[in-house]
């Protein structure tokens, strides 16, 4: 219990200091809402799981790493630029995958119901 309580104030923190998470949230319910509406099948929202699942994992790992950053080297290094760079990156890589895999699930719906 003590370990989910601290894994929710890790979330907590996130969203308040995050406004790409804020992104991220309502991306999610915008697809969870597509996917309610369209009446998505049981193996399209595995996908739909999978990709918001690794967003929101990308963006929580991207968090702490900034932090860890932060606390290391609070001063401008072209080191830590590099290495928050690249955590980003991957935060837009997983966005990325995750609109494609978004528009490879709805277009179907949305073509059979135009
Ligand atoms: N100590 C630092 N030295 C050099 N560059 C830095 C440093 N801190 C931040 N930056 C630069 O600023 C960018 C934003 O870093 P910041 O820690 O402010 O994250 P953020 O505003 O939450 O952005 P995001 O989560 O979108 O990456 C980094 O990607 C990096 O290019």
């Amino acid at each position: 219990m003590k370990s989910f309580s601290y894994a929710f104030e890790g979330l907590a923190f996130m969203m308040r200091t995050q406004h790409n998470a804020w992104i991220h949230a309502g991306a999610t319910l915008a697809a969870i809402a597509a996917g309610a509406v369209l009446q998505a099948r049981a193996e399209d929202w595995r996908w739909l799981v999978a990709a918001m699942s690794f967003v929101w994992v990308a963006e929580a790992v991207n968090t702490a790493f900034e932090h860890v950053c932060n606390v290391v080297s609070p001063q401008y290094s072209l080191e830590v630029k590099a290495a928050k760079d690249v955590a980003a990156g991957a935060v837009l890589l997983a966005s990325m995958g995750a609109a494609a895999i978004g528009l490879l699930v709805f277009t179907p719906y949305l073509a059979a119901h135009f």
